[in-house]
C-alpha cells in the first residue's frame, strides 16, 4: 500500500520531521540530493548507451542542474556538488532573485563554492550541449502560475532538452506541475524520471502531471510514517504486494459459497455489455451468474456464455404500474450481488426498471452506465442510495450526475469524488485515465495500474463484472471497488503486452483477469 500526499501535507511532514523528531533539515536536503545524484548516475551508466560509453571519461558527460531559489534549488545544488565530486561535468544554474534564496540554499551554495563546483547565473549560459538536465526549479513550494523570467527559463530548458536529446530528471516534482492536482501551472518541464521524496505526491499520478513526471521513484530521505500518521495523507494506492489480501478461495466451497451475481443489463440489439459483465464476474470467481435482459438477447448470451443463467423480460411490459416490476423483486431476492446498468439504454421503461431495482435490492450493487444516466436524468432516484451501492461513472457520467462540466470536476478531482461519496453515502469510482475511488469513510484511492488499452468499448462493462466478482467472494463495497479497479488496470497491462495497446479487446481484459484475481 502506498500513501500519496499533497504538497501542503508534505510540508507539514517536513516540519514534523525537523521540529518534533529532530532530524536536521541539512540531513534531509543532503539525502534528497544524493538520491537524485544516484538516479542521474544510473541513467548515465545503464539507461543511455551513448552516455555509458562516454562515462569512461566522466568529464565528457555534461549535466546541467537548474535551481530555483527555494529548498528544491538547495537539493539541486547538492546534486551538482555530488556529481562534480564523482567526476562529471556538472554545472549548476542559479536562477531568480538571490534575495529570495532560502537559508538551506545559501548554505549549499557556500559548500559548493568551497569545492569548486561551477555555478552560473546568466540565462545565456543555459544553452550548452547537455546530456542530462536536472530540474530543481520548483518542488512542492510552487504556489502560483509561472510567468515572466521563470516561464522563459522553463520553456528554454524544454527546448534545449528536445534539441540535445537530454534526459530530464525532476527533483521531487517536475517544475510547473501542481503537486496536489497535477495541473500545469502556466508551463512545465517534462521529465523522464521524477525522484520524489518520502511519499508520492498526488499530482504526479493525476493527468497531466502523470505525463510530465515520467517514471516516478519515491526515495527514502529520512521521513517517517510517524509523521505521516500525525499529518495525514491525501490518497492511498494499491500495489502488487496488496494482491495477497484478496479473499482466498475456500477449498471446500460450493458455487453458493462464491456468491450469486445478477447482471441486469443489455437492451434490444445491445447484448455485449451484459455478456462482458457476466463473463468478468465469472472470471473473477463468482459462483453463479444470472443475466436478466430483454428477450431478444437470450439466444446470443446463451450461445456466448452458456455458463450463465439467462432470464428475460419484455420491455413493453414494464410500466409505472408496480406489479409490472414484480419479476425484478424476485430476481433481486435471489442475488447476493447486483450489477445494474450496462447497455440498458435510455428508453422510458428503464426509469421504472432502475427504480424498482434500487428500491428492492438489499445486497451490494454496482450501478453503471445507463443506470447512472437514468439517475442523472431522474435525480429523485438518489433517494434510494444506500451504503451498499457502488457507482462507477466515467467523467461524462459524473458530469451528468453532478450537473457540472468535466473541466470543473477536474479542478480538484480528489475532492470531487470525495464530496460525491460523502453527500450520498455511497462508494464512488470515478473512472478516468487515473481512476479515483472514494470510500464512504472519506478515504480516496488513486489507481496507478492500467494503460490506454482500457479506453475502449466494453472495458467499463468488464470492470462492473470484476467488482461484482470480488463482492461475491466476500469483499466489502469499498475494498472490492479499489481492488477491482486495480486488477482491471493490471489486466489492461498484461493484455497490452500480448496484443499491443491498440489491439486489446474487452474480452481480452476479462481473460487476463482470470490469472490475476
Ligand atoms: N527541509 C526541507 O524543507 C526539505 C525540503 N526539500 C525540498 O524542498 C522543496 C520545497 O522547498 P520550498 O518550500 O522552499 O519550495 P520550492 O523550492 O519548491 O519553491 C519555492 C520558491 O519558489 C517561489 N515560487 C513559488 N511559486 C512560484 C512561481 N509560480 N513563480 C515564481 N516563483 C515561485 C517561492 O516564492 C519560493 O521562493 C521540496 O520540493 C524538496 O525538493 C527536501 O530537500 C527535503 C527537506
Ligand atoms: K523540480
Amino acid at each position: 500500500m502506498r500513501y500519496f500526499v499533497t504538497g501542503k501535507q508534505m510540508k507539514q511532514i517536513d516540519q514534523d520531521t525537523i521540529e518534533r523528531i529532530g532530524i536536521p533539515s541539512l540531513v534531509l536536503v543532503e539525502r534528497a540530493g544524493l538520491a537524485v545524484a544516484d538516479a542521474v548516475e544510473e541513467i548515465i551508466t545503464s539507461g543511455h548507451p551513448d552516455l555509458s560509453a562516454r562515462d569512461k571519461n566522466k568529464k565528457n558527460v555534461r549535466i546541467l542542474i537548474a535551481c530555483g531559489t527555494g529548498n528544491n534549488g538547495a537539493d539541486g545544488i547538492v546534486v551538482g556538488r555530488i556529481l562534480h565530486g564523482r567526476g562529471y561535468e556538472a554545472v549548476v544554474f542559479l536562477g531568480g532573485n538571490p534575495e529570495h534564496e532560502t537559508e538551506e540554499h545559501r548554505r549549499q551554495q557556500k559548500i559548493a563554492e568551497a569545492l569548486g563546483v561551477t555555478m552560473m547565473r546568466k540565462t545565456e549560459d543555459l544553452s550548452g550541449n547537455w546530456d542530462v538536465i536536472v530540474d530543481a526549479v520548483f518542488g512542492i513550494g510552487l504556489a502560483r502560475e509561472i510567468t515572466g523570467e521563470w516561464k522563459n527559463i522553463l520553456e528554454q530548458l524544454s527546448e534545449i532538452a528536445k534539441r540535445d536529446g537530454a534526459k530530464v530528471v525532476a527533483t521531487d516534482t517536475p517544475s510547473g506541475i501542481h503537486s496536489q492536482t497535477g495541473h500545469v501551472m502556466g508551463t512545465a518541464l517534462r521529465a523522464d524520471l521524477t525522484v520524489t521524496f518520502g511519499y508520492g505526491k498526488t499530482g504526479l499520478f493525476l493527468y497531466p502531471g502523470r505525463n510530465y513526471a515520467g517514471k516516478v521513484r519515491v526515495a527514502d530521505v529520512g521521513f517517517s510514517d510517524v509523521s505521516l500518521e500525525r499529518v495525514g495523507w491525501d490518497c492511498k494506492s494499491l500495489e502488487e504486494s496488496d494482491l495477497a489480501d484478496l479473499p482466498v478461495r475456500q477449498s471446500d466451497g460450493n458455487k453458493g459459497t462464491f456468491g450469486k451475481v445478477l447482471v441486469i443489463a443489455g437492451s434490444r440489439g445491445m447484448s455485449g455489455a451484459a455478456y462482458f459483465s457476466a463473463l468478468s464476474a465469472y472470471r473473477t470467481g463468482a459462483g453463479l451468474v444470472k443475466v436478466l435482459t430483454v428477450s431478444e438477447n437470450r439466444a446470443v448470451i446463451q450461445t456466448q456464455l452458456p455458463e450463465a443463467v439467462v432470464s428475460v423480460y419484455d420491455p413493453d411490459q414494464i410500466t409505472a404500474e408496480e406489479h409490472s416490476t414484480d419479476f425484478l423483486r424476485e430476481a433481486c431476492d435471489w442475488a447476493d450481488v447486483i450489477v445494474l446498468g450496462p447497455g440498458l439504454g435510455q428508453e422510458p421503461y428503464v426509469e421504472y426498471l432502475v427504480e424498482a431495482v434500487l428500491e428492492h435490492a438489499y445486497v451490494p450493487m454496482v450501478l453503471d452506465a445507463d443506470g447512472l444516466n437514468t439517475v442523472a436524468s431522474h435525480p429523485y432516484l438518489t433517494r434510494y442510495f444506500t451504503e451498499n451501492i457502488i457507482l462507477t461513472p466515467h467523467m461524462g457520467e459524473m458530469a451528468r450526475l453532478c450537473s457540472c462540466p468535466i473541466s470543473e470536476l477536474r479542478e480538484d478531482p480528489v475532492q470531487t469524488v470525495k464530496a460525491y461519496s460523502s453527500r450520498y453515502g455511497v462508494t464512488c469510482v470515478m473512472k478516468d485515465a487515473s481512476t479515483l475511488i472514494a470510500d464512504k469513510d472519506g478515504t480516496v484511492w488513486l489507481n496507478t495500474s492500467g494503460c490506454s488499452a482500457m479506453a475502449k468499448g466494453g472495458s467499463g462493462d468488464v470492470l462492473t463484472g470484476i467488482i461484482a466478482g470480488l463482492l461475491a467472494r466476500g469483499m466489502d463495497c469499498d475494498r472490492a471497488s479499489a481492488f477491482g479497479v486495480y486488477l482491471h488496470g493490471l489486466a489492461g497491462e498484461s493484455g497490452s503486452a500480448k496484443f499491443g495497446e491498440n489491439g486489446v479487446l474487452a474480452s481480452n481484459l476479462a481473460d487476463e483477469i482470470a490469472k490475476l484475481a
